[in-house]
């Protein structure tokens, strides 16, 4: 019986998930967590690389005293965020986290050269200031000179563990530098970051076997024969295939740090109204798309736990919100201001006093906006997407750690009218998993890898409660419309 690692580093957490199938059931085991984040070096925000590749070999270690001799390993993580590698083969330096302040106003800068249009028509891809595009526009030129490979993280944990260095295509959407109809980085959006398309490796698709972990790690670590399988390496890519969505009208919600809502499409969707809403097609496994629109997520309530030194778990910080009245504070949870401030319980409460709101204090209040606003927001965005692409959507599946959140589960579902589906909260590993199994012809498809995903985890389903909450998102969706234009005028 194969056994399959999935290697799921999250921007809050990483983790080691060991699978195999067995009896038509695929059986889940997680061997090793760790936590993951950014330190702040020298003005600028870095992530722990060595570290995070440290608490892989660990995990490994583990398995091997589990007495297993060989695995197949997939490594996903977040988005955008690279290793310059120079002609050593050694990176320049760690890499800089998407949140780092270096791309504060580079959308304007570059844009003001090559027009939104114009690289979305390219591209698809969302504008976020933090898109590797946006970053390479404010590399230090020098390390750009001296760069041989660019890899994006789970590429570069690749190229650590095997020697061999590819760029796999999900993650590379997230770039914004991909041109859709060639399939390639594209020439003008490279040179005008001043990098050249050949210092990225190679594209692969998802299911690309890498190789085998190089032997002068396990001359260091105790750990299994394995084999590395590129996966579906952007994390939400991977959280997608282990959605088990089913039929044509359903949407996905991949709930963590961030929230991604949207829809698997079999061709991409770069139209005025997706331009004008800034919904993105990133690149699927497969030859899908993954038409979605970022929301700012569990972020805001991670920002609010650490501020009040991790002394509530999640779990009880949500059962407080369920105390709390509901609707008191409207906020908009993509407020630029909610990406990295100093202090995120006092800008929610700023927020609160600039709008003459509710002004939540206690743990529980402020898990309550929280959790009211990401709920109307998703709302909000099923009926955005719903009209996107003109058809009905009358599922929601929430996946990842926000999915154990039943209060937003159902509110979500009244909301917006919609069933949501609640589950796998570990999707984003499933999905990694998945992808090996196809590979190693273990499962047929992802059709067939979602069949055994529902067979195999406890999915809970919600319903619209009928004559709840009456005209709470017609009020929502006004004052949006009233900050916006506030907004405007302001400028
Ligand atoms: N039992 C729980 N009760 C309430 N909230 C939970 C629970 N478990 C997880 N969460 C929520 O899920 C979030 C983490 O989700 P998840 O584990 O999917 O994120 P991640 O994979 O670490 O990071 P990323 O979203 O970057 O992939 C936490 O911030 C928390 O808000
Ligand atoms: C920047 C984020 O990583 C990215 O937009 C998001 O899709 C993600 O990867 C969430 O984990
Ligand atoms: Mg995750």
């Amino acid at each position: 019986m194969k056994a399959y690692v999935a290697v799921d580093v999250g921007a809050s957490s990483g983790r080691l998930m060991l699978a195999k199938k067995v009896d038509g059931k695929l059986e889940l085991k997680e061997v090793h967590r760790f936590k993951n984040g950014f330190k702040e070096i020298n003005g600028h925000d870095y992530w722990q690389i060595d570290h995070i590749i440290d608490e892989i070999f660990t995990g490994l270690e583990k398995i091997k005293h589990m007495g297993i001799s060989q695995v197949d390993l997939g490594i996903d993580t977040w988005a955008v965020d690279y290793v310059l590698v120079g002609n050593d083969g050694q990176k320049l330096h760690d890499p800089i986290s998407y949140r780092d302040k270096r791309t504060e106003g580079a959308i304007n800068a570059l844009t003001s050269k090559l027009s939104k249009q114009y690289i979305y028509e390219k591209t698809g891809i969302q504008f976020q200031t933090f898109n590797t595009l946006y970053q390479l526009y404010t590399e230090d030129k020098d390390n750009l000179a001296k760069t041989d490979k660019i890899l994006m993280i789970p590429d570069y944990i690749g190229y650590v563990l095997t020697g061999n260095a590819v760029t796999e295509e999900t993650n590379a959407s997230t770039t914004q530098m991909l041109n859709l109809r060639q399939g390639l980085f594209d020439k003008d959006l490279a040179k005008s970051v001043n990098v050249s398309q050949d210092q990225f490796p190679h594209l692969v698709d998802a299911g690309t076997v890498l190789g085998s972990v190089s032997h002068k790690w396990h001359v260091k670590y105790d750990i299994p024969e394995t084999e590395v399988i590129t996966v579906a390496t952007h994390d939400t890519a991977s959280a997608v295939v282990g959605t088990p969505g089913k039929g044509d009208n359903w949407a996905f919600l991949s709930s963590g740090t961030w929230s991604l809502l949207g829809a698997e499409l079999n061709v991409p969707e770069n139209g005025l109204d997706a331009f004008a809403e800034n919904y993105t097609n990133e690149w699927g496994a497969y030859g899908t798309y993954r038409f979605l629109k970022n929301i700012m997520g569990l972020w805001i309530l991670q920002c609010v736990r650490h501020e009040l030194n991790d002394r509530y778990s999640f779990k009880e910080l949500a059962a407080q919100a369920t105390q709390v009245a509901p609707f008191q504070t409207f906020i908009d949870v993509n407020d630029t201001r909610f990406t990295n401030p100093k202090s995120m319980i006092q800008t929610i409460q700023n927020y609160a006093r600039e709008t003459n709101q509710f002004v939540p204090t206690t743990p529980g209040e402020l898990t309550r906006v929280i959790y009211d606003n990401l709920s109307l927001y998703y709302a909000n965005e099923i009926h955005k997407l719903s009209g996107i692409l003109s058809k009905p959507i009358d599922t929601l599946n929430i996946v990842g750690g926000g999915s154990n959140v039943e209060l937003m589960n159902q509110l979500t579902s009244t909301l917006a009218g919609v069933e949501v589906v609640a589950g796998p909260s570990e999707a984003t590993a499933i999905g990694n998993i998945i992808v090996q199994m196809i590979t190693s012809g273990e499962v047929d498809n992802v059709v067939a890898g979602r069949k055994l995903i529902e067979n195999s985890f406890g999915l809970k389903h919600y319903q619209p409660e009928a004559n709840k909450y009456v005209g709470v998102l017609d009020r929502y969706c006004d004052f949006l419309s009233s900050i916006h234009h506030e907004s405007k005028e302001a400028v």
